[in-house]
Formats: C-alpha cells, sequence, structure tokens
C-alpha cells in the first residue's frame, strides 16, 4: 500500500470526466482502491476520488468522520464506490462549508442537495443502492463532481 501524490487543481486530470471502471477484478483497480483509502487517511480526508491521485477512473470513498467544521458529522466506516451513480437528488439543499485536497487552505460554503440516492459497484461487484443525506451526502456529491472533472470551487457562487 501507498500514499499517492495528490493532483492539485491546476493539473488536468481534475478537469477531464474519468472513465467507467470495467474489470473490477483487475489487481492493480484493487491496489488503486488500497492506495486511495491509504491517502485518504494520510490526507486527514473526509473523501477521494480517483482523478484526484492521477487515475481518470470513476472511484470514490466516502469517509465522513466528526471534525472541527462537522462536529456532528457521523463515523462511518469508509465506504468505496466503484462507477457511482446518483440516482435522485433532493432539491431541498443545505449549506455547508467545503474543502479539496486539490485544493489547499480554501475553505468556502457551498449549497448541495440535503438528499440522495447513489447506486455504485462495492469492489468486490456488489451492485448497492443506498440513501445518503447531511454531511455524508455532501461528501457524495463533492467526490462525484471530481468524477466529472468539477471542482468544488467552479460552484461556489
Ligand atoms: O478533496 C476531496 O475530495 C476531499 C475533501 C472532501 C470534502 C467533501 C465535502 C466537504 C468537505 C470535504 C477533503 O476531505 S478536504 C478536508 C476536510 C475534511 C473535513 C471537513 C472539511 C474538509
Ligand atoms: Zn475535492
Amino acid at each position: 500500500t501507498r500514499i499517492l501524490p495528490i493532483a492539485a487543481a491546476d493539473e488536468p486530470i481534475l478537469h477531464q470526466p474519468a472513465r467507467a471502471v470495467t474489470d473490477l477484478s483487475d489487481p492493480a483497480i484493487q491496489r488503486l482502491l488500497d492506495d486511495m483509502l491509504a491517502t485518504l487517511q494520510a490526507a486527514n480526508g473526509v473523501g477521494i476520488a480517483a482523478p484526484q491521485v492521477f487515475a481518470p477512473l470513476r472511484i470514490i470513498i466516502a469517509a465522513s468522520r466528526p471534525n472541527p467544521r462537522y462536529p456532528d458529522a457521523p463515523l462511518m466506516e469508509p465506504v468505496v464506490m466503484v462507477n457511482p451513480q446518483i440516482l435522485w437528488q433532493s432539491a431541498e439543499t443545505c449549506t455547508g462549508w467545503e474543502g479539496c485536497l486539490s485544493v489547499p487552505g480554501l475553505r468556502s460554503p457551498l449549497a448541495r442537495s440535503a438528499r440522495l440516492r447513489v447506486r455504485y459497484l462495492t469492489r468486490r461487484g456488489d451492485s448497492v443502492e443506498a440513501d445518503y443525506e447531511g454531511f455524508i451526502a455532501r461528501i457524495i456529491q463533492h467526490e462525484c463532481d471530481h468524477l466529472d472533472g468539477i471542482l468544488f470551487v467552479e460552484r461556489v457562487e
């Protein structure tokens, strides 16, 4: 397991759409998942997307935990989502602080859907549909934006 370098905001890979994963049994993909988790934890993040570690693939990890800005954020087992699709998101939004591992030092309030339904593949290839709300929904929206080449700073009014 390696801690991978994190792409800075000016890297082209962060501004282009990532490709769907076609072969989850590929050992290189499974190693990437382990490396993304190690990198996320080393960076004290609550989420990470594959393009941030220079892999143009549709993979995200959400790992909410209580933190200074979100003291009541749920502590969750990190969830790996391969080829995540947001099936539904509430028109209702809530505004909260966001940061980005690729934009060090910048924090800004941003409105996100309060609730969403996601379909994704687990790292073992099982298809899952799950509902999220609050801070975890925020993380998932932030990470899915990375898969489409969108940085949170581009959404700030
Ligand atoms: O750059 C990333 O994608 C990871 C962000 C995820 C994030 C999503 C939504 C709201 C805040 C962060 C990093 O975790 S930035 C570090 C961080 C950690 C806790 C709270 C705020 C920022
Ligand atoms: Zn980010």
